[in-house]
Protein backbone atom coordinates (compact mmCIF):
# COMPACT_ATOMS: atom_id res chain seq x y z
CA UNK A 1 0.00 0.00 0.00
CA UNK A 2 0.97 3.58 -0.72
CA UNK A 3 2.23 5.46 2.59
CA UNK A 4 1.88 8.69 1.32
CA UNK A 5 -1.75 9.76 1.59
CA UNK A 6 -4.43 11.05 -1.14
CA UNK A 7 -5.41 14.88 0.20
CA UNK A 8 -9.10 15.77 -0.13
CA UNK A 9 -9.87 19.51 0.25
CA UNK A 10 -14.06 19.11 2.17
CA UNK A 11 -16.26 22.39 0.50
CA UNK A 12 -19.22 22.86 3.36
CA UNK A 13 -19.10 21.29 6.57
CA UNK A 14 -22.74 21.55 7.36
CA UNK A 15 -25.60 18.46 7.42
CA UNK A 16 -23.47 16.36 5.15
CA UNK A 17 -20.11 17.65 5.26
CA UNK A 18 -19.68 17.42 8.89
CA UNK A 19 -20.94 13.04 7.94
CA UNK A 20 -18.29 13.18 5.33
CA UNK A 21 -15.51 14.32 7.59
CA UNK A 22 -16.41 12.23 10.66
CA UNK A 23 -16.60 9.19 8.51
CA UNK A 24 -13.35 9.87 6.85
CA UNK A 25 -12.02 9.90 10.38
CA UNK A 26 -13.77 7.05 11.80
CA UNK A 27 -13.19 5.04 8.98
CA UNK A 28 -9.50 5.82 8.08
CA UNK A 29 -8.00 2.56 8.43
CA UNK A 30 -10.90 0.77 6.38
CA UNK A 31 -10.85 3.37 3.73
CA UNK A 32 -6.80 3.08 3.14
CA UNK A 33 -7.28 -0.73 2.51
CA UNK A 34 -10.26 -0.40 -0.16
CA UNK A 35 -8.07 2.63 -1.88
CA UNK A 36 -4.57 1.41 -1.23
CA UNK A 37 -3.42 4.78 0.06
CA UNK A 38 -4.24 6.75 3.20
CA UNK A 39 -7.19 9.55 2.55
CA UNK A 40 -6.36 12.52 4.76
CA UNK A 41 -8.52 15.31 5.01
CA UNK A 42 -6.46 18.21 4.01
CA UNK A 43 -8.91 21.22 4.50
CA UNK A 44 -12.05 22.34 5.22
CA UNK A 45 -13.55 25.31 3.84
CA UNK A 46 -16.84 26.71 5.84
CA UNK A 47 -18.48 30.03 6.64
CA UNK A 48 -18.30 30.38 9.89
CA UNK A 49 -14.56 29.37 11.09
CA UNK A 50 -14.85 30.11 14.62
CA UNK A 51 -17.68 27.08 15.41
CA UNK A 52 -16.44 23.62 17.01
CA UNK A 53 -16.72 21.32 14.96
CA UNK A 54 -16.60 17.75 16.61
CA UNK A 55 -13.78 15.60 15.48
CA UNK A 56 -12.04 18.19 13.41
CA UNK A 57 -8.66 20.02 13.58
CA UNK A 58 -9.65 23.48 13.69
CA UNK A 59 -6.15 23.94 12.01
CA UNK A 60 -7.92 22.59 8.47
CA UNK A 61 -10.62 25.37 8.78
CA UNK A 62 -10.87 28.09 6.52
CA UNK A 63 -13.21 30.51 4.83
CA UNK A 64 -11.07 30.98 1.96
CA UNK A 65 -12.01 28.23 0.01
CA UNK A 66 -10.82 29.12 -3.37
CA UNK A 67 -7.13 29.34 -1.84
CA UNK A 68 -8.01 25.82 -0.97
CA UNK A 69 -8.94 24.45 -4.04
CA UNK A 70 -6.07 25.63 -5.94
CA UNK A 71 -2.96 24.42 -3.70
CA UNK A 72 -0.88 22.07 -5.21
CA UNK A 73 -1.22 19.33 -2.86
CA UNK A 74 -5.20 18.66 -3.08
CA UNK A 75 -5.69 15.17 -5.33
CA UNK A 76 -10.06 15.43 -4.46
CA UNK A 77 -12.01 18.16 -3.69
CA UNK A 78 -15.20 17.12 -1.98
CA UNK A 79 -18.20 19.95 -2.85
CA UNK A 80 -21.36 19.47 -0.43
CA UNK A 81 -21.90 23.31 0.00
CA UNK A 82 -24.62 23.42 -2.36
CA UNK A 83 -26.38 26.21 -4.77
CA UNK A 84 -24.97 27.21 -8.06
CA UNK A 85 -22.00 29.93 -7.11
CA UNK A 86 -19.74 29.76 -5.98
CA UNK A 87 -19.54 26.07 -6.11
CA UNK A 88 -19.31 25.81 -10.02
CA UNK A 89 -16.65 28.32 -10.01
CA UNK A 90 -15.03 26.28 -7.04
CA UNK A 91 -15.40 23.21 -8.70
CA UNK A 92 -13.90 24.34 -12.19
CA UNK A 93 -10.87 25.65 -10.42
CA UNK A 94 -10.34 22.44 -8.71
CA UNK A 95 -10.35 20.66 -11.63
CA UNK A 96 -8.05 23.15 -13.39
CA UNK A 97 -5.60 22.81 -10.84
CA UNK A 98 -6.13 18.93 -11.80
CA UNK A 99 -8.03 17.63 -8.64
CA UNK A 100 -11.06 14.77 -9.35
CA UNK A 101 -14.22 16.39 -7.76
CA UNK A 102 -17.31 14.76 -5.92
CA UNK A 103 -20.24 16.61 -5.12
CA UNK A 104 -23.51 16.07 -3.72
CA UNK A 105 -24.95 19.12 -5.48
CA UNK A 106 -27.86 18.24 -7.89
CA UNK A 107 -29.15 21.91 -8.37
CA UNK A 108 -25.54 22.74 -10.22
CA UNK A 109 -25.47 19.23 -11.98
CA UNK A 110 -29.21 19.52 -13.25
CA UNK A 111 -28.27 23.21 -14.63
CA UNK A 112 -24.58 22.85 -15.67
CA UNK A 113 -23.71 19.33 -15.68
CA UNK A 114 -22.50 19.99 -19.39
CA UNK A 115 -20.10 22.25 -18.55
CA UNK A 116 -18.69 20.52 -15.32
CA UNK A 117 -17.93 17.67 -17.38
CA UNK A 118 -16.47 19.19 -20.01
CA UNK A 119 -14.24 20.56 -17.83
CA UNK A 120 -13.53 17.40 -16.04
CA UNK A 121 -12.62 15.63 -19.41
CA UNK A 122 -10.18 18.86 -20.34
CA UNK A 123 -8.44 18.27 -17.19
CA UNK A 124 -8.46 14.73 -17.40
CA UNK A 125 -10.26 14.67 -14.05
CA UNK A 126 -13.55 12.45 -12.24
CA UNK A 127 -16.61 13.97 -11.30
CA UNK A 128 -18.75 11.90 -9.37
CA UNK A 129 -21.87 12.64 -8.29
CA UNK A 130 -24.14 9.86 -6.73
CA UNK A 131 -25.08 11.69 -3.54
CA UNK A 132 -26.85 13.99 -5.77
CA UNK A 133 -29.91 11.85 -6.23
CA UNK A 134 -31.59 9.56 -3.80
CA UNK A 135 -28.60 10.27 -1.95
CA UNK A 136 -27.36 7.05 0.17
CA UNK A 137 -29.29 5.36 -2.75
CA UNK A 138 -27.10 3.47 -5.48
CA UNK A 139 -28.37 4.85 -8.10
CA UNK A 140 -26.20 6.60 -10.77
CA UNK A 141 -23.59 4.30 -10.92
CA UNK A 142 -26.31 1.42 -11.57
CA UNK A 143 -27.38 3.47 -14.60
CA UNK A 144 -23.88 4.65 -15.07
CA UNK A 145 -21.92 1.27 -15.27
CA UNK A 146 -24.04 -1.50 -14.68
CA UNK A 147 -26.67 -0.60 -16.75
CA UNK A 148 -24.02 0.72 -19.57
CA UNK A 149 -25.08 -2.50 -21.90
CA UNK A 150 -29.01 -2.34 -21.55
CA UNK A 151 -31.70 0.31 -22.81
CA UNK A 152 -33.41 2.26 -20.41
CA UNK A 153 -36.96 3.16 -21.52
CA UNK A 154 -38.39 4.63 -18.33
CA UNK A 155 -37.36 5.73 -15.09
CA UNK A 156 -39.92 6.64 -12.59
CA UNK A 157 -39.70 7.41 -8.67
CA UNK A 158 -40.23 8.71 -5.66
CA UNK A 159 -36.99 10.96 -5.34
CA UNK A 160 -38.00 13.33 -3.20
CA UNK A 161 -38.24 12.26 1.03
CA UNK A 162 -39.55 16.05 2.51
CA UNK A 163 -42.50 15.99 0.05
CA UNK A 164 -43.58 12.20 0.48
CA UNK A 165 -43.53 12.70 4.28
CA UNK A 166 -45.57 15.44 3.59
CA UNK A 167 -48.34 13.07 1.73
CA UNK A 168 -47.89 10.32 3.65
CA UNK A 169 -48.65 12.29 6.54
CA UNK A 170 -51.93 14.11 4.42
CA UNK A 171 -52.47 10.28 3.75
CA UNK A 172 -52.24 8.75 6.91
CA UNK A 173 -53.35 11.62 9.32
CA UNK A 174 -55.70 13.45 6.98
CA UNK A 175 -54.35 16.64 7.83
CA UNK A 176 -54.31 18.81 5.28
CA UNK A 177 -50.99 20.34 3.23
CA UNK A 178 -50.13 23.41 5.67
CA UNK A 179 -50.30 21.19 8.56
CA UNK A 180 -48.08 18.27 7.19
CA UNK A 181 -45.80 20.71 6.27
CA UNK A 182 -45.55 22.18 10.10
CA UNK A 183 -44.63 18.62 11.13
CA UNK A 184 -41.91 17.79 8.40
CA UNK A 185 -40.39 21.10 9.90
CA UNK A 186 -40.51 20.03 13.23
CA UNK A 187 -38.90 16.70 12.57
CA UNK A 188 -36.29 18.58 10.57
CA UNK A 189 -37.28 17.01 7.57
CA UNK A 190 -38.26 19.90 5.47
CA UNK A 191 -35.54 23.03 5.76
CA UNK A 192 -36.44 26.71 6.79
CA UNK A 193 -37.23 27.62 3.27
CA UNK A 194 -38.82 24.48 1.99
CA UNK A 195 -39.38 26.21 -1.77
CA UNK A 196 -37.37 24.04 -3.16
CA UNK A 197 -38.86 20.85 -1.62
CA UNK A 198 -42.42 21.69 -2.30
CA UNK A 199 -42.63 23.56 -5.24
CA UNK A 200 -40.47 20.49 -6.75
CA UNK A 201 -37.64 22.34 -7.71
CA UNK A 202 -35.13 19.06 -6.50
CA UNK A 203 -37.14 16.55 -7.50
CA UNK A 204 -36.99 18.21 -11.01
CA UNK A 205 -33.03 18.78 -10.99
CA UNK A 206 -33.07 14.86 -9.94
CA UNK A 207 -35.12 14.20 -12.80
CA UNK A 208 -32.99 15.83 -15.01
CA UNK A 209 -29.84 13.88 -13.84
CA UNK A 210 -31.43 10.37 -13.75
CA UNK A 211 -32.75 11.26 -17.35
CA UNK A 212 -29.30 12.66 -18.70
CA UNK A 213 -27.62 9.07 -17.57
CA UNK A 214 -30.54 6.66 -18.75
CA UNK A 215 -30.86 8.14 -21.74
CA UNK A 216 -27.12 9.53 -22.39
CA UNK A 217 -28.58 12.66 -23.94
CA UNK A 218 -28.30 16.22 -22.48
CA UNK A 219 -31.44 16.94 -19.77
CA UNK A 220 -31.48 20.42 -17.86
CA UNK A 221 -33.60 21.49 -14.87
CA UNK A 222 -35.48 23.71 -17.24
CA UNK A 223 -36.32 20.62 -19.80
CA UNK A 224 -38.07 19.23 -16.82
CA UNK A 225 -41.77 19.87 -16.72
CA UNK A 226 -42.45 20.66 -12.66
CA UNK A 227 -45.92 21.12 -10.31
CA UNK A 228 -44.98 21.03 -6.71
CA UNK A 229 -47.51 19.68 -3.72
CA UNK A 230 -48.96 23.02 -2.54
CA UNK A 231 -51.43 22.89 -4.23
CA UNK A 232 -52.81 19.21 -3.13
CA UNK A 233 -56.08 19.19 -0.67
CA UNK A 234 -57.03 17.05 1.82
CA UNK A 235 -59.94 16.74 -0.30
CA UNK A 236 -57.75 15.43 -3.09
CA UNK A 237 -55.95 12.82 -0.73
CA UNK A 238 -59.70 11.70 0.69
CA UNK A 239 -60.74 11.44 -3.07
CA UNK A 240 -57.54 9.16 -3.82
CA UNK A 241 -57.92 6.94 -0.92
CA UNK A 242 -61.70 6.24 -2.27
CA UNK A 243 -60.68 5.19 -4.99
CA UNK A 244 -58.38 2.70 -3.02
CA UNK A 245 -55.43 5.34 -4.68
CA UNK A 246 -52.30 7.37 -3.05
CA UNK A 247 -51.48 10.79 -4.10
CA UNK A 248 -47.12 10.88 -4.60
CA UNK A 249 -44.66 13.43 -5.87
CA UNK A 250 -43.42 11.78 -9.18
CA UNK A 251 -40.32 11.93 -11.16
CA UNK A 252 -40.61 10.07 -14.95
CA UNK A 253 -38.39 10.00 -17.11
CA UNK A 254 -39.63 8.31 -20.64
CA UNK A 255 -38.02 7.69 -24.09
CA UNK A 256 -40.78 8.75 -26.26
CA UNK A 257 -41.55 6.03 -28.58
CA UNK A 258 -40.20 7.72 -31.80
CA UNK A 259 -37.04 6.97 -30.66
CA UNK A 260 -35.99 10.58 -31.07
CA UNK A 261 -36.63 12.20 -28.42
CA UNK A 262 -37.43 12.08 -24.38
CA UNK A 263 -39.81 13.59 -21.85
CA UNK A 264 -39.19 14.36 -18.02
CA UNK A 265 -41.51 15.40 -15.90
CA UNK A 266 -42.45 15.86 -12.09
CA UNK A 267 -45.63 16.10 -10.52
CA UNK A 268 -48.09 14.40 -7.90
CA UNK A 269 -49.97 11.89 -9.32
CA UNK A 270 -52.25 9.24 -7.61
CA UNK A 271 -51.37 5.33 -7.86
CA UNK A 272 -53.08 2.52 -6.87
CA UNK A 273 -52.16 1.30 -3.16
CA UNK A 274 -51.44 -2.09 -4.77
CA UNK A 275 -48.18 -0.13 -6.36
CA UNK A 276 -44.86 -0.64 -4.84
CA UNK A 277 -44.29 3.00 -4.58
CA UNK A 278 -47.43 3.40 -2.61
CA UNK A 279 -45.55 1.61 0.42
CA UNK A 280 -42.76 4.09 0.23
CA UNK A 281 -43.90 5.62 3.58
CA UNK A 282 -42.25 8.93 5.53
CA UNK A 283 -39.33 10.74 3.78
CA UNK A 284 -37.88 7.33 1.51
CA UNK A 285 -37.41 7.39 -1.75
CA UNK A 286 -37.66 4.82 -4.23
CA UNK A 287 -36.80 4.33 -7.70
CA UNK A 288 -38.21 2.18 -11.05
CA UNK A 289 -35.96 1.79 -13.84
CA UNK A 290 -36.97 -0.03 -16.95
CA UNK A 291 -34.85 -1.38 -19.62
CA UNK A 292 -35.16 -3.88 -22.56
CA UNK A 293 -33.14 -6.66 -21.12
CA UNK A 294 -33.05 -6.29 -17.12
CA UNK A 295 -36.75 -5.31 -16.61
CA UNK A 296 -37.69 -3.46 -14.15
CA UNK A 297 -35.16 -2.62 -10.81
CA UNK A 298 -36.35 -1.23 -8.44
CA UNK A 299 -33.98 0.91 -5.88
CA UNK A 300 -35.07 2.16 -2.84
CA UNK A 301 -33.87 3.61 0.33
CA UNK A 302 -32.92 7.11 2.58
CA UNK A 303 -32.90 9.56 0.01
CA UNK A 304 -31.54 12.40 2.16
CA UNK A 305 -30.18 12.87 5.72
CA UNK A 306 -26.86 13.79 6.84
CA UNK A 307 -25.33 9.81 7.11
CA UNK A 308 -27.36 8.68 4.26
CA UNK A 309 -25.66 10.85 1.70
CA UNK A 310 -22.12 11.19 3.14
CA UNK A 311 -22.44 7.53 2.67
CA UNK A 312 -22.66 7.91 -1.33
CA UNK A 313 -20.32 10.79 -0.88
CA UNK A 314 -17.97 8.48 0.37
CA UNK A 315 -18.42 5.75 -2.05
CA UNK A 316 -17.09 8.31 -4.93
CA UNK A 317 -14.50 9.37 -2.56
CA UNK A 318 -13.15 5.91 -2.50
CA UNK A 319 -13.77 5.24 -6.55
CA UNK A 320 -12.09 8.72 -7.43
CA UNK A 321 -9.34 7.95 -4.97
CA UNK A 322 -8.54 4.29 -6.60
CA UNK A 323 -8.80 6.19 -9.98
CA UNK A 324 -6.07 8.82 -9.10
CA UNK A 325 -3.64 5.89 -7.79
CA UNK A 326 -4.27 4.01 -11.07
CA UNK A 327 -4.14 7.44 -13.36
CA UNK A 328 -7.40 6.73 -15.05
CA UNK A 329 -10.27 8.67 -14.71
CA UNK A 330 -13.93 6.41 -14.64
CA UNK A 331 -16.63 7.13 -17.72
CA UNK A 332 -17.38 10.65 -18.12
CA UNK A 333 -20.80 12.23 -19.68
CA UNK A 334 -22.16 10.41 -22.40
CA UNK A 335 -24.85 12.43 -24.02
CA UNK A 336 -24.23 11.22 -27.71
CA UNK A 337 -27.35 9.94 -27.81
CA UNK A 338 -28.40 13.77 -28.60
CA UNK A 339 -32.17 13.31 -28.23
CA UNK A 340 -34.82 16.34 -28.08
CA UNK A 341 -37.04 16.80 -25.04
CA UNK A 342 -40.27 16.90 -25.50
CA UNK A 343 -42.77 19.36 -23.89
CA UNK A 344 -45.38 18.06 -21.41
CA UNK A 345 -48.33 18.75 -23.41
CA UNK A 346 -47.50 15.48 -25.45
CA UNK A 347 -47.07 13.62 -22.38
CA UNK A 348 -49.80 11.08 -21.67
CA UNK A 349 -51.68 9.80 -18.30
CA UNK A 350 -54.75 9.33 -17.26
CA UNK A 351 -56.71 11.83 -14.98
CA UNK A 352 -58.53 12.10 -11.93
CA UNK A 353 -60.94 15.12 -11.58
CA UNK A 354 -64.14 16.32 -10.02
CA UNK A 355 -66.71 18.20 -10.79
CA UNK A 356 -69.72 20.37 -9.28
CA UNK A 357 -72.28 20.11 -11.70
CA UNK A 358 -75.83 20.87 -11.19
CA UNK A 359 -77.75 17.39 -10.79
CA UNK A 360 -80.31 17.60 -13.13
CA UNK A 361 -81.13 15.69 -16.62
CA UNK A 362 -79.19 15.86 -19.56
CA UNK A 363 -76.07 17.09 -17.32
CA UNK A 364 -74.03 14.02 -17.41
CA UNK A 365 -74.79 13.69 -21.48
CA UNK A 366 -73.40 17.21 -21.78
CA UNK A 367 -70.15 16.95 -19.41
CA UNK A 368 -69.49 13.20 -21.86
CA UNK A 369 -70.11 15.33 -24.83
CA UNK A 370 -66.95 17.61 -24.19
CA UNK A 371 -64.58 14.93 -23.19
CA UNK A 372 -65.23 13.17 -26.44
CA UNK A 373 -64.96 16.38 -28.29
CA UNK A 374 -61.19 16.53 -27.22
CA UNK A 375 -60.70 12.85 -27.64
CA UNK A 376 -60.65 11.79 -23.75
CA UNK A 377 -62.02 8.66 -23.20
CA UNK A 378 -63.66 8.41 -19.59
CA UNK A 379 -62.89 5.04 -17.93
CA UNK A 380 -65.08 5.51 -14.69
CA UNK A 381 -67.58 8.46 -13.18
CA UNK A 382 -69.00 8.60 -9.91
CA UNK A 383 -72.12 10.33 -8.86
CA UNK A 384 -71.97 11.53 -5.39
CA UNK A 385 -75.22 13.61 -4.87
CA UNK A 386 -76.14 16.67 -2.98
CA UNK A 387 -79.26 19.32 -2.86
CA UNK A 388 -79.85 19.26 -6.23
CA UNK A 389 -76.03 19.60 -6.64
CA UNK A 390 -74.18 16.41 -7.31
CA UNK A 391 -69.83 16.33 -7.77
CA UNK A 392 -69.09 13.97 -11.03
CA UNK A 393 -65.57 11.46 -9.63
CA UNK A 394 -64.35 11.22 -13.33
CA UNK A 395 -61.26 9.24 -14.03
CA UNK A 396 -60.17 9.29 -17.76
CA UNK A 397 -58.15 7.14 -20.29
CA UNK A 398 -54.31 7.64 -21.24
CA UNK A 399 -55.11 11.71 -22.94
CA UNK A 400 -52.64 14.15 -23.49
CA UNK A 401 -51.83 17.26 -20.97
CA UNK A 402 -52.84 19.17 -23.80
CA UNK A 403 -56.29 17.69 -24.50
CA UNK A 404 -57.35 17.84 -20.77
CA UNK A 405 -56.62 20.84 -20.63
CA UNK A 406 -58.51 21.80 -23.85
CA UNK A 407 -61.67 19.98 -22.36
CA UNK A 408 -60.84 21.31 -19.10
CA UNK A 409 -61.30 24.81 -20.20
CA UNK A 410 -64.29 23.97 -22.61
CA UNK A 411 -65.97 22.26 -19.09
CA UNK A 412 -65.51 25.65 -17.11
CA UNK A 413 -67.67 27.41 -19.47
CA UNK A 414 -70.31 25.35 -19.32
CA UNK A 415 -73.30 26.76 -17.20
CA UNK A 416 -74.15 23.81 -15.22
CA UNK A 417 -70.31 22.88 -14.07
CA UNK A 418 -70.18 24.91 -10.99
CA UNK A 419 -66.11 24.40 -10.19
CA UNK A 420 -64.12 21.54 -11.47
CA UNK A 421 -61.08 20.79 -8.30
CA UNK A 422 -58.69 17.90 -7.42
CA UNK A 423 -57.36 17.66 -11.30
CA UNK A 424 -54.45 14.98 -10.90
CA UNK A 425 -52.94 12.84 -13.29
CA UNK A 426 -53.34 8.90 -12.32
CA UNK A 427 -50.50 6.59 -12.78
CA UNK A 428 -51.30 3.02 -13.03
CA UNK A 429 -47.92 1.63 -14.58
CA UNK A 430 -45.15 0.12 -12.04
N1 LIG B 1 -29.01 17.22 3.41
C1 LIG B 1 -29.36 16.23 2.61
O1 LIG B 1 -30.12 15.35 2.99
C2 LIG B 1 -28.82 16.15 1.22
C3 LIG B 1 -29.06 15.01 0.45
C4 LIG B 1 -28.54 14.92 -0.85
C5 LIG B 1 -27.81 15.96 -1.35
N2 LIG B 1 -27.60 17.07 -0.59
C6 LIG B 1 -26.81 18.14 -1.17
O2 LIG B 1 -25.63 18.30 -0.42
C7 LIG B 1 -25.20 19.65 -0.46
C8 LIG B 1 -25.05 20.15 0.96
O3 LIG B 1 -26.27 20.01 1.64
P1 LIG B 1 -26.39 20.17 3.23
O4 LIG B 1 -27.71 19.59 3.59
O5 LIG B 1 -25.18 19.66 3.91
O6 LIG B 1 -26.48 21.76 3.36
P2 LIG B 1 -26.04 22.66 4.59
O7 LIG B 1 -26.68 23.97 4.40
O8 LIG B 1 -26.29 21.94 5.88
O9 LIG B 1 -24.47 22.76 4.40
C9 LIG B 1 -23.83 23.58 3.48
C10 LIG B 1 -22.69 24.25 4.20
O10 LIG B 1 -21.89 24.94 3.27
C11 LIG B 1 -21.47 26.13 3.86
N3 LIG B 1 -21.10 27.08 2.80
C12 LIG B 1 -21.89 27.76 1.95
N4 LIG B 1 -21.15 28.52 1.13
C13 LIG B 1 -19.87 28.33 1.46
C14 LIG B 1 -18.64 28.83 0.98
N5 LIG B 1 -18.61 29.70 -0.02
N6 LIG B 1 -17.51 28.40 1.57
C15 LIG B 1 -17.54 27.52 2.57
N7 LIG B 1 -18.68 26.99 3.08
C16 LIG B 1 -19.81 27.42 2.53
C17 LIG B 1 -22.64 26.60 4.68
O11 LIG B 1 -22.24 27.48 5.70
C18 LIG B 1 -23.15 25.27 5.24
O12 LIG B 1 -22.60 24.94 6.49
C19 LIG B 1 -26.26 20.38 -1.28
O13 LIG B 1 -25.85 20.44 -2.62
C20 LIG B 1 -27.47 19.49 -1.16
O14 LIG B 1 -28.36 19.63 -2.24
C21 LIG B 1 -28.08 17.18 0.67
N1 LIG C 1 -34.44 18.00 0.40
C1 LIG C 1 -34.14 16.75 -0.21
C2 LIG C 1 -32.82 16.25 0.31
C3 LIG C 1 -32.25 15.14 -0.50
O1 LIG C 1 -31.80 15.56 -1.73
C4 LIG C 1 -35.25 15.76 0.09
O2 LIG C 1 -36.14 16.06 0.89
O3 LIG C 1 -35.28 14.69 -0.51
NA1 LIG D 1 -27.71 8.18 -4.82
Amino acid sequence: MRTQPLKVALLGCGVVGSEVARIMTTHATDLAQRIGAPVELAGVAVRRPGRVREGIDPALLTTDAEGLVKRGDIDVVVEVIGGIEPARSLILAAMENGASVVSANKALLAEDGATLHAAAAKHGVDLYYEASVAGAIPLLRPLRESLAGDKVNRVLGIVNGTTNFILDRMDSTGAGFAEALDEATQLGYAEADPTADIEGFDAAAKAAILAGLAFHTRVTAADVYREGITEVTAADVASARTMDCVVKLLAICERGADGTSVSARVHPAMIPRSHPLASVREAYNAVFVESEAAGSLMFYGPGAGGAPTASAVLGDLVAVCRNKLSETTGPGESAYANLSVRPVGEAVTRYHLNLDVADKPGVLASVATVFAKHDVSIDTVRQQGRDGDATLVIVTHSATDAALSATVAELRGLEIVRDIAGIMRVETQG
